[in-house]
């Protein structure tokens, strides 16, 4: 697995950091509001399971399943939920947590649907953001950090399901996914 890492961007210790900043913040920006966290599965399990553990206000969690690489590298364009919500998110106040904005498609589509359910308010943090990616206008409102125009992978973050459990986010080795 480490064999298909060209460069490894940030490692453990660096992440480990800067989710405790964005965990002071938020904790800071949301209290006495209980918010509804919700997890975008799978790239955001591990940023959210090491983000809740440094907020220190009372949340809700819930998660979403949505997919749109499927086995490729490209964004198919199409955001499928596989996975919806358990909790009404009317009246709440949403902090979406997200591995990676890239193109910002999966964000903006799930942005719509929480607001058509009338969501109080929504707040978007990410661990990673690629501005170089977009094809839609979007900002987080909390962001970790910025990673050059590359395909990434680990700390949740796969190509065709693999990598994810690499404690490190690095950039994939081009030849993993053009053979
Ligand atoms: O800004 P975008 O171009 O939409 O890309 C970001 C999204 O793509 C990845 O999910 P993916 O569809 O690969 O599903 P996964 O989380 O199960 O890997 C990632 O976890 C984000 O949710
Ligand atoms: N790596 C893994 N999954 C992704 C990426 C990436 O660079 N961009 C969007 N989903
Ligand atoms: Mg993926």
């Amino acid at each position: 697995m480490l064999n298909d890492i060209q460069e490894i961007l940030y490692d453990s210790d660096q992440i480990q950091q800067k989710v405790k900043e964005l965990g002071e913040t938020i904790s800071q920006e949301f209290e006495g509001r209980n918010p509804l966290v919700i997890c975008v599965l799978k790239g955001a399990f591990i940023f959210m399971s090491d983000l809740v553990k440094t907020i220190t206000i009372p949340l809700e969690i819930d998660f979403m399943a949505v997919s749109s690489y499927g086995q490729s590298t490209k964004t198919s364009g199409v955001v499928k939920i596989i996975k919806d919500l358990d909790t009404p998110v009317q009246g709440r106040d949403i902090l979406i947590v997200e591995d990676i904005i890239d193109s910002g498609l999966t964000l903006s589509y799930l942005i719509d649907v929480l607001e058509r359910r009338n969501a109080k308010s929504v707040t978007l943090v990410t661990l990673f953001d690629k501005p170089a990616g977009r094809k839609v206008e979007l900002e987080a409102d909390y962001k970790g950090f910025v990673l050059p125009d590359a395909f990434v992978v680990g700390f949740g973050l796969d190509f065709a399901e693999k990598y994810r459990n690499l404690p490190f986010i690095g950039i994939l080795k081009p030849e993993v996914y053009e053979k």
